[in-house]
């Protein structure tokens, strides 16, 4: 068995698994958290990736963030991976909230020393649900669809338009939406992949938008009241524009929800939202 199951706890008539596994892309054990809805117990289920922000772990969302009771009314597995590998002795991992540990930013680092295990891409792309359906054979890896709040928001953005088909949909809360062009994502990429621009642009979802081709439906909410959408971090008019300029056939829906903050509350409030739109798309029904 490739994980460990650390706490069974009975979560809106399903089971929240606390796992922990050893990861070869990261070069560490990696906690997270699977929400296995009721209906795991009859049958195969399909299954969301909830991607956390800055300084989250799997836990933030699977304590607060709301998505367990809709996921148990639609019959869909949440899988809360964590946000970076922990524990490396890399200098400087654990000296900023928005750097090294607890910020990954769904990237596989090229620039020393952060390539010893800094490599969330393809931990979450490919290691992680390799592992889950190797591993539970209730959850249907035909029918994967993926969110995610802030950088999580970027890393949703960013596997869902660089592998095509990967995922059955995508949505965003308050995400990180032009990293290239923002202060949390210049340090970060920087410091991931130094000056190399095009590695940048690889994984800014504004610039892939660009690429994209054919349908595109999304659904992404920002809160006006977000201080971090305040002061240029996330930008999602810049995609927008992008989008539109790309000239795609798009069903994107941006929701500037009023006055919501960047917080739990705010994700909490649209959870059932995000869940029944990836429902949507995961139903054996709806045609792509
Ligand atoms: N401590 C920092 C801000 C950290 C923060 O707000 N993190 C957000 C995600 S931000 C983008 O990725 C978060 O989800 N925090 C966890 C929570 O439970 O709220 C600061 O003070 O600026």
């Amino acid at each position: 068995m490739a994980f460990t199951t650390n706490a069974t706890i009975a979560s809106c008539g399903g089971k929240l698994l606390k796992l922990t596994h050893k990861a070869s892309s990261t070069n560490c054990d990696m906690n997270l958290n699977l929400y296995l809805p009721p209906q795991a117990q009859s049958g195969k289920v399909p299954v969301l990736f909830y991607l956390s922000g800055l300084t989250c772990t799997g836990d933030n969302c699977a304590e607060k963030g709301f998505f367990q009771k809709p996921a148990s009314e639609h019959g869909i597995a949440i899988v809360y991976p964590d946000t970076s590998p922990r524990g490396l002795k890399i200098e400087g991992e654990d000296d900023a909230y928005d750097f090294g540990s607890g910020a990954g930013f769904y990237v596989d680092a090229t620039k020393e020393p952060w390539t010893k295990g800094y490599n969330m891409y393809s931990y979450i792309a490919d290691e992680l649900p390799k592992a889950l359906f190797s591993s539970f054979p209730e959850l249907d890896s035909s029918k994967v669809s993926i969110t995610g709040h802030s950088m999580g928001g970027h890393g949703a953005l960013t596997l869902f338009l660089r592998n095509p088909g990967m995922y059955k949909s995508c949505s965003a809360f308050a995400p990180i939406a032009n990293p290239i062009n923002c202060p949390w994502g210049q340090k970060a990429f920087n410091g991931y992949f130094g000056e190399d621009q095009s590695k940048w642009q690889e994984h800014d979802a504004t610039e892939l938008v660009k690429k994209w081709k054919g349908p595109l439906s999304l659904l992404i909410d920002v809160g006006t009241g977000d201080n971090f959408y305040k002061q240029g971090q996330l930008l999602p008019e810049n995609f927008i524009a992008a989008a539109k300029e790309a000239g795609n056939d798009t069903d994107i829906t941006l929701r500037m929800q009023p006055d919501y903050d960047h917080s739990y509350y705010f994700i909490s409030s649209f959870a059932d939202n995000h869940v029944s739109y990836a429902a949507k798309f995961l139903s054996s029904k709806h045609i792509l």
